[in-house]
């Protein structure tokens, strides 16, 4: 049996601050399965990019366990297991798109004839084949978000980590870039863990959502959102999709009876 992408147990992380410490994040128990989409969603500060840093080994727990396909975190992060994208899209503005997309396969020391194979590959995937001489500058808020996914994706991990990675786009894009990303996710059958502060974009990507909670950061519900169906424009328009975007609803904000009560 393959190890799950993300395995967390008891995952805590305590800042200290000038008034004491916060506790960013409590009792974390997590699984996200090889090949899975996982949204994290819940209100400002509520620990869910603090989450995703702990798995990306950016930050260490002051707590519990993690393990990355049943490595340590740190030893997935040593061996580049997965591809990260972060809501500013980070590219080196002195390199071309081609350059950018490239930056991993360098990393793993990729032959230049194969380099060059995979950025033509990728830019085609994303649709910016015409672009990839350009630099970052040159291109939309949104053309930069599609080379920031396409260099996520340049080394084809298993998992991807992405925190609000459409959270600067125009409505159009953003629904346009879900269902790319949803096509992509589901063709290299790679996990995502995605932040986001959107249900319907949670509601529409993902298999399960995780809802949390501040103060401090835990999870509070887990919600099945897997469509049984493509997740194409359509799946928008659909009952199953309003149903399920209500369940997300009221796991966070409460049902209308109940906030209706706390009036
Ligand atoms: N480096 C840090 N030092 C001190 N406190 C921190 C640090 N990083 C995060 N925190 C605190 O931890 C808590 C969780 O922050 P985090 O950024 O993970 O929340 P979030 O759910 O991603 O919020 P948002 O939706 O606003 O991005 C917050 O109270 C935040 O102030």
């Amino acid at each position: 049996m393959t190890a799950p992408a993300v395995h967390a147990t008891g995952v805590g992380k305590v800042f200290p601050s000038t008034g004491g410490e916060v506790t960013a994040l409590t009792g974390v128990d997590l699984d996200v399965a090889a090949g899975e989409f996982v949204s994290l969603i819940g209100p400002s500060g509520c620990g869910k990019s603090t989450l995703l840093r702990l798995i990306a080994d950016l930050d260490t727990p002051s707590a519990g366990d993690l393990a990355i396909f049943g490595k340590p975190a740190r030893q997935a992060r040593i061996d580049q297991d997965y591809g990260i994208a972060f809501q500013q899209a980070g590219l080196l503005p002195w390199r071309t798109v081609a350059a950018n997309i490239a930056l991993p396969l360098e990393l793993h020391r990729w032959s230049r004839a194969r380099r060059d194979a995979r950025v033509a590959e990728l830019a085609d995937l994303v649709g910016l084949s015409e672009f990839v001489g350009r630099y970052p500058d040159q291109l939309s808020g949104g053309m930069q978000q599609r080379v920031a996914i396409a260099r996520s994706l340049a080394a084809s991990p298993q998992l991807l980590l992405m925190d609000e990675p459409f959270g600067a786009l125009d409505e159009m894009t953003r629904e346009r870039l879900q269902t790319e990303l949803a096509r992509i996710a589901a063709e290299t059958g790679a996990a995502v863990v995605f932040v986001t502060h959107s249900i319907p974009e949670a509601v529409f990507l993902s298999d399960r959502v995780v809802v949390m909670s501040p103060r401090p950061g835990r999870i509070t519900d887990v919600i099945d959102t897997r469509p049984g169906r493509a997740r194409d424009e359509a799946l928008r328009e659909s009952p199953e999709y309003f149903t399920r975007v209500t369940a997300v609803r009221e796991a966070l904000h409460g049902t209308p009876l109940q906030r209706a009560n706390e009036r």
